[in-house]
């Protein structure tokens, strides 16, 4: 699970996260939500160990970001939207075993565990093949096994259906409710209403680096009324 304590991230003097807490339990998708600049990916860049916290810390799965760096990284998976980050010179095959064996998985794991996605993905075809070529949809499959190769318990996932089109952003909306179904503790940032409102079970919505209202989505449907957009904008707008 994840723990975030009193984590506050400054870039000079703006305050981009400001002593936030939240809580992610096992088998639950916490939605991260915010307008642009609210601090959400900075949040989940140092959830993940890729920024360092001005102060406060998270705990993953039980260790702490600062202590046990290399720990938090095998206990998480991450799937950002954009720029997979792929080497293009590599094939799809090369690009996941590659990330699999950064985290020290056996031959036999690791073999395991991607002919099983490979085949889950539907990327038999072309996993063979160098991923320079690949359109946006078949390089977000590769990130999407690469994400998961090791088996974190936790994952994070930022804008990850970003310039997709429907098919694809099915393909990993139903990754990430497989991920759920997995017992995996997940944060999950988007700027899509629909896209919230139909995976996940809490949300957390941030406004100017702080955390402004944290509930189930039942309970925040029944205080601030069914459309779920316009009280969000409702929400943020007001402060
Ligand atoms: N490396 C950086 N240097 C300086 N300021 C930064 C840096 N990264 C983020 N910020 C600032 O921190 C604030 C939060 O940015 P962040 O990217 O976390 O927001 P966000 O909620 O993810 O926004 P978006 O929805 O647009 O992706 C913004 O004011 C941003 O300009």
């Amino acid at each position: 699970m994840i723990e975030v304590k009193g984590l506050c991230k400054y870039f000079k003097n703006v305050k981009a996260v400001d002593n936030i807490n939240f809580t992610v339990s096992e088998g639950e998708i916490v939605g991260l939500l915010g307008e642009n600049g609210a601090g959400k990916t900075t949040t989940l860049r140092m959830i993940a160990t890729m920024l360092k916290p001005t102060s406060g810390t998270a705990l993953i799965n039980g260790y702490d970001l600062l202590k046990e760096p290399d720990k938090v990284r095998s206990n998480i998976g991450i799937l950002f939207g954009g720029e997979a980050g792929l080497y293009d010179r590599l094939t799809a095959r090369e690009n996941i075993k590659y990330f699999a064996d950064l985290n020290n998985m056996n031959e036999n794991e690791s073999r395991e565990n991607i002919d099983r996605l490979v085949k889950m993905l539907d990327m038999e075809e072309y996993v063979d093949r160098r991923v320079g070529k690949f359109s946006r949809g078949m390089k977000q499959k590769v990130a999407i096994a690469r994400s998961i190769v090791h088996n974190p318990k936790v994952m994070l996932f930022d804008e990850p259906t970003l310039g997709l089109d429907v098919t694809s952003s099915k393909i990993v909306q139903d990754f990430i409710l497989s991920c759920k179904n997995e017992n995996k503790a997940i944060v999950f940032s988007s700027h899509s209403m629909q896209e919230v409102e139909k995976l996940c079970d809490r949300i957390v919505i941030i406004h100017k680096g702080k955390i402004i209202e944290d509930m189930r989505v039942d309970d925040f449907k029944g205080k601030y009324g069914e459309d779920f957009e316009k009280a969000f904008v409702g929400l943020v707008g007001d402060k």
